[in-house]
């Protein structure tokens, strides 16, 4: 049996359940995985899978994957059931999820069809970019005014004004966007600023023997990339990048896709960067929102964290391979992506029409 065929059949017995509404996320989805085990007259249903590109064995892997995260273009009617009455916030990772992975981290460009889309749901909701790039960079790439921007894995943080006393002050700036409109900044890595600069000048003297590593200074990180480097020197690399993270026990390292993030040791990752921008936005500890979060990486993983123990919201994973996440949904890539937050703009709430 083809993917498209289970997958149309379950989301026409979605289109045939009662109204969800008081049912929240996670009970919508476990309500979901078990219906799919036994999926209703599959068989009358079938739609193209030529989008699916993978062998019958992957098939079944991913299949079985799909069952505990499926696809949110599929559950889209269950996921805006269980947000309706409840104010949507949209989250959005770049690299790999606005864009699809390229070889060469500077020519990440986002295509008008994209910015569109986002564009079109930052219109209806309050929207926010949470990436890994410092944030200049990453508002480079997307060039919208009407969102809201966390670079350097959420320790950059352009948001609403705010008089919320639970952040630092000393972290915290009043800035003006292009329309002269008021915004903070925050950022809690700022005391790490001199200590970056010297780490960045530190790697990018001891790598430079080692042909192809591109060391991408993202203002409150770093980003150690090897995806050019001979896989015969990943383990050079990587025993240089540790050995002078010896040297700076104040900040920390994660793997992400051929890249080597270094970061400050500080209890802030996107996670905090998703609490922050809700409480900001006037939402904290608020049941009354949806924060929806669309990611990637394994820093994302922090933010779906966030969002799972709140209950409420929706954790999606761009990802076409089974993988261990958090995310309650997923996306196969950044097309996917693309058609969700078409959905999402054009969605009327029930009762609105
Ligand atoms: O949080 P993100 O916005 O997803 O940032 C994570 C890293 O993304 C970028 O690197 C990745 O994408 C590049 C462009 O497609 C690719 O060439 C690279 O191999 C990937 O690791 C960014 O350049 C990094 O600084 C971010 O840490």
């Amino acid at each position: 049996m083809r993917i498209g065929r289970i997958c149309e059949a379950i989301g026409r017995w979605f289109d045939r359940t009662e109204d969800s509404n008081n049912m929240n996320t996670l009970s919508l989805f476990a309500k979901f995985r078990k219906d799919r085990v036994e999926p209703h007259n599959s068989d009358d249903h079938c739609i193209p899978t030529d989008h699916l590109d993978v062998t019958d064995v992957e098939d079944s892997k991913y299949l079985n994957w799909l069952k505990e995260h499926p696809s949110a273009l599929t559950v889209f009617q269950e996921i805006m059931n269980a947000a309706n009455g409840k104010q949507i916030v949209v989250f959005l990772d770049y690299d790999g999820t606005l864009t699809p992975i390229v070889d060469d981290p500077e020519k990440a460009f986002m295509s008008p069809a994209m910015r569109s889309a986002v564009r079109d749901v930052a219109k209806k909701f309050s929207t926010a970019i949470i990436s890994g790039r410092s944030r200049d960079k990453v508002y480079g790439f997307v060039k919208l005014e009407e969102l809201y921007y966390a670079g350097s894995h959420g320790m950059d943080i352009k948001g609403p004004v705010t008089q919320s006393m639970s952040y630092e002050c000393k972290y915290q700036t009043k800035a003006l966007d292009h329309q002269g409109n008021e915004l903070t900044i925050f950022q809690p890595a700022q005391d790490f600023l001199p200590s970056i600069k010297e780490l960045l000048n530190r790697l990018k003297k001891e790598t430079c023997d080692i042909e192809g590593v591109f060391i991408e200074d993202n203002r409150f990180c770093l980003s150690v990339h090897y995806r050019h480097v001979p896989e015969n020197d990943y383990a050079a690399l990587e025993k240089i990048i540790k050995s002078v993270l010896e040297e700076y026990p104040k900040f920390r390292m994660n793997f992400g896709k051929k890249v080597m993030e270094l970061k400050p040791s500080i209890e802030w990752n996107k996670g905090n960067a998703v609490l922050y921008l809700l409480d900001t936005l006037g939402y904290a500890n608020s049941s009354d929102v949806f924060p929806i979060f669309i990611g990637d990486d394994k820093t994302d993983e922090d933010a779906f964290k966030v969002i799972r123990s709140s209950k409420q919201g929706c954790p999606i994973l761009v990802s076409s391979i089974p993988r261990d996440t958090r995310a309650l949904s997923s996306l196969q890539d950044p097309t996917e992506v693309e058609s969700f937050l078409i959905r999402l703009a054009n969605w009327v709430p029930a009762g609105t029409q």
